[in-house]
């Protein structure tokens, strides 16, 4: 239960309602212990009329009386275990919601290294599948609980009251039914554990199979594809075969039970009423409906036990992403208007999970309103430039100023709102063209998203769709081409209009007419911006206010065009091929 004390600021939030639920269940309880006594009760009167002690009339009134009272509280305890089942239940909904705030919320300041290091689906088990689990921990274990706790106590109490031998005689069966439905309980917990697990795994098979199914067709690769499914799909159904064997063992197990007690009641109780030792044969009706009603309480106690289990085990898993700490942390309250100048003193950046150096003592700067491009082969380090500029991780060594300050004494937020990044891999959301536009500015009108992708040169390729601006992306919708979905971002970063802008290598999928134009008018929005490009060509590069090379993570070669085209060396060469390439 160490894990679950998480869980008790919520508790303690929705007190009063868990309180009022809590009431309501012992409510809902006493008017259904009524039942059994005025069945009892009911039986007396045909009783005292056969032994012709009250007449006809008589009996029939009484009888209409406490049909009315088994009716009414009948009705009324049905009408209070839905109160029940409105308060305790709404609660746990309430506590999921919150618990999935948090958590999406924590997984919003983590880095970029937590992403590597987990799986996405991983990442979506915990905030769905163990949240679940969670949550009924959170509701029903206490609506339950509560409810067994009280018919427990109010039923056997009467039972003790009422007939004390019959009492413990009929209670005998019932604590090797808990037991038993315990260990039930628990098979079933591993064997749907396992289910569980194997549909994670085919799941991902799937999803994988349908997001790569362009290259499993060019491949030829579906029988293989298949073969593999059918394997998966096997392993499935001796799972599913496996929990439903021993799911098939619960319910007559119950009425098995159930079955033993009432024969014991009536055995025992028969007994007793011929020996004298009970008044009437009402008691013995009366005791097989509390028998019937300490049956499921009974039941439910093992199911209650392999769910707070459950509970426990998924909220150690929720734990531990929350006690994960977010390594860039904004540690400036207030905000820090930022200008654009940038500079790299000795900075050395080590990526944690794959150990690759990717910078090495580099030092530059950039003055604000500046374009420099960064160009060499790959994996020198151009693209952990940009990022470390936009603070996606911390320097290993060195430092990274911005206005002459270090990056980390910046509001990061203000430090993310001066920068549009344009990312290798351009990510478009299941939206509309027109919304993932304005992702980059929210306040921004509709002409202004048709200038900027006008500016991206992408605007005619839109207008040629059939539903244009509203034309939905992804999934859903259209594929954009990879040229396209870059211009797409483009238009979005610069609808954010920046201080900084972060190009990263985002006119690849571009013909070279369309980057000139591009460029053209990145030139003009770009005056007076920061902006670095980075490229593997030399076109997207020459009109830069000066070119950095980088090689195996060290600065190769400085300059403009002219100064490092008039010198032997690697861009010379490789403006010299992309030349002869064009020609
Ligand atoms: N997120 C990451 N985690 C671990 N290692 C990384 C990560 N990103 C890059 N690397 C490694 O760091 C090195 C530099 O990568 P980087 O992406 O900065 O190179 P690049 O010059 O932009 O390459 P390209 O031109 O291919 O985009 C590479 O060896 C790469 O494998």
């Amino acid at each position: 239960m160490k894990e679950l004390k998480h869980l008790n600021k919520y508790f303690r939030k929705y007190k009063f309602k868990i309180l009022l639920g809590i009431i309501i269940t012992i409510v809902a309880r006493l008017f259904s212990l009524a039942v059994p006594n005025y069945v009892n009760a009911s039986i007396q009167v045909i009783e005292s009329y056969l032994g012709e002690s009250i007449e006809l009339s008589q009996a029939k009134q009484t009888l209409f009386l406490y049909i009315l009272i088994i009716v009414g509280t009948a009705l009324l305890s049905a009408l209070f275990t839905f109160l029940m089942r409105q308060t305790i239940i709404n609660v746990s909904r309430y506590i999921e919601y919150d618990l999935k705030n948090e958590v999406f919320d924590h997984y919003q300041i983590l880095n970029l290294n937590f992403y590597k290091k987990n799986r996405i689906g991983d990442l979506m088990n915990r905030i769905s599948e163990d949240i679940n689990q969670v949550r009924m921990y959170a509701g029903p274990v206490i609506m339950y609980g509560m409810n067994t706790i009280t018919t427990f106590v109010c039923v056997i109490s009467i039972m003790y009251i009422k007939a004390p031998t019959l009492a413990t005689y009929t209670l005998v069966p019932l604590p090797i039914l808990s037991v038993l439905i315990y260990q039930i309980s628990k098979i079933i917990h591993q064997r749907s554990t396992k289910v569980q697990e194997f549909l994670s795994t085919l799941s991902t098979f799937t999803q994988e199979s349908f997001s790569g199914v362009s290259v499993i067709k060019a491949y030829g690769i579906e029988p293989r594809a298949n073969q593999e499914l059918e394997a998966l799909a096997l392993e499935g159904k001796n799972t599913s075969m496996d929990l439903a064997k021993v799911n098939a063992w619960f319910f007559p197990l119950m009425i098995l039970l159930i079955g033993i007690s009432n024969i014991i009641v009536i055995y025992f109780g028969g007994k007793q009423y011929l020996n004298g030792e009970i008044a009437s044969f009402g008691l013995i009706a009366e005791f097989i409906l509390y028998v019937n009603m300490l049956t499921w309480p009974v039941a439910i106690v093992g199911w209650l036990t392999s769910i707070v289990q459950r509970a426990e085990a998924s909220q150690k898993r929720i734990n531990e992403f929350l006690k994960v700490e977010p390594a860039i942390k904004n540690e400036v309250a207030t905000e820090t208007p930022i200008l654009g100048n940038i500079e790299f003193k000795n900075v050395t950046f080590t990526y944690e999970d794959t150990n690759i150096t990717a910078l090495k003592s580099v030092s530059f700067t950039i003055n604000a309103g500046e374009t420099i491009a960064f160009l060499g082969k790959t994996g020198s380090g151009k693209s952990t430039i940009l990022d470390l500029v936009a603070r996606l991780y911390n320097v290993s060594e060195g430092q990274v100023l911005i206005d002459g300050r270090p990056i980390q004494e910046l509001n990061l937020n203000s430090l993310r709102q001066a920068v549009g990044a344009v990312p290798q891999d351009a990510f478009l959301f299941s939206d509309t063209i027109q919304n993932n536009i304005r992702f980059g500015n929210e306040k921004a009108s509709f002409d202004e998203i048709v200038e900027v992708a006008k500016k991206a040169v992408v605007h005619e390729n839109i207008e040629g769709f059939t539903k244009k601006y509203d034309t939905i992306l992804g999934e859903r919708g259209i594929t954009l081409s990879g040229g396209q979905k870059q211009r797409v971002s483009i238009a979005r970063a610069l609808l954010k209009d920046p201080k900084i802008y972060l190009f990263d290598d985002c006119l690849s999928a571009v013909d070279t007419e369309t980057e000139e134009e591009i460029l053209n008018n990145l030139k003009k929005v770009s005056e007076e911006k920061t902006t670095l490009i980075v490229s593997h060509r030399v076109s997207s590069a020459k009109n830069a206010d000066r070119i950095i090379i980088l090689e195996d993570g060290e600065i190769l070669q400085e300059g403009t065009h002219e100064q490092l085209n008039s010198i032997e060396g690697y861009y010379k060469e490789l403006y010299l091929n992309q030349l002869s390439e064009k020609d």
